[in-house]
């Protein structure tokens, strides 16, 4: 059985590069014509999911905007996850765990446990509990044939300061930054979990389009043969069209991720914008 690097690979080689996120803003819901509640969040996830069953590989729920909507904000987001698996989609759920390994431990059978309610193919994690406290969680991914996306470099500029900094850590290299040495030391289950034939290993990064990898100080060894899932297209200023010149020999492992310039088309305009930002992929190809 492929891992979930394998599989993320099969379906990008299908489908494309494109990640449609699933964001319930409530000013989008409002836009939509549907109520700022877990029923209008359910309903809205539904229809993400229907419009992109078949146009792309992967879709991301982030899980906050139906968590803010307490339990019935959860029961929806399973609907979601569950009807987003069967319709064939991969689905990284949006959540950004980070804790000690124990309670890392319960997160990742939240999120990654087959048959778990909420059981998704990757989470996203924050790393800045140590890298070593995503250990048990990686592990657990591995086994199960999942997937984690560890913050690396993300796309907020507020983030600079904390993710270039140097690392004093003993086993650092020399000038080593966060970003790096996160990438250098979550991504070692990439060389030892990877699944014979799968052409990703399961521990991918979250490396955002908007920010500069030089700058941050992100080699592009360290992010050899992991997944990377790039958000900041669209809203936040990235271009489709230019992914290729911004990851350069990363391009082909990188999963674009869109959601407000998606969904801003509205329930009727989604098939049409999600077909767009296909495009708009297929375009830097050529450029
Ligand atoms: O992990 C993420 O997906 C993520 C990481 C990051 O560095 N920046 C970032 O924007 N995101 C998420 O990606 C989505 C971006 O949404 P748009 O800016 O509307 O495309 C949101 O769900 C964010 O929570």
């Amino acid at each position: 059985m492929s891992g979930f690097g394998g599989r993320l690979h099969a379906a990008m080689t299908e489908r494309g590069r494109l990640c449609v996120g699933i964001d319930p803003h409530a000013a989008l819901l409002e836009e939509w014509g549907l109520d700022a509640t877990a029923a209008g969040a359910r309903d809205f996830g539904l229809r993400v999911v229907d419009a992109a069953a078949g146009r792309v590989a992967v879709v991301k729920p982030q899980v906050a905007f139906f968590e803010q909507y307490g339990s019935a904000g959860f029961a929806a987001l399973e609907d979601v996850l569950r009807a987003a698996r069967e319709a064939g989609l991969l689905v990284i759920a949006d959540a950004k765990r980070g804790d000690i390994g124990s309670t890392m431990d319960a997160y990742a059978q939240a999120w990654l446990a087959p048959g778990s309610p909420l059981e998704a193919d990757a989470v996203t994690v924050s790393p800045y509990l140590g890298p070593d406290s995503l250990r048990g969680t990686i592990a657990h991914a591995v086994r199960g044939g999942k997937g984690v996306f560890v913050l690396a470099a993300t796309s907020n500029p507020e983030a600079l300061g904390l993710q270039s900094a140097e690392v004093t850590v003993v086993d650092a290299e020399r000038g080593q930054t966060v970003a790096d040495w996160v990438a250098s030391h979550a991504g070692a289950a990439n060389r030892f979990g990877v699944v014979e034939g799968d052409a990703l290993g399961p521990v991918g990064f979250v490396v955002g389009a908007t920010i500069d990898r030089d700058e941050l100080g992100l080699r592009t060894e360290t992010l050899g043969g992991a997944p990377i899932l790039a958000p900041g297209f669209g809203a936040q200023g990235a271009r489709l069209a230019d992914l290729d010149r911004l990851f350069g020999a990363l391009a082909p492992q990188v999963l674009a991720s869109a959601s407000r310039s998606i969904l801003g088309a509205g329930p009727d305009g989604l098939v049409a914008a999600i077909d767009a930002h296909n495009a708009e992929l297929q375009e830097n190809r050529r450029g």
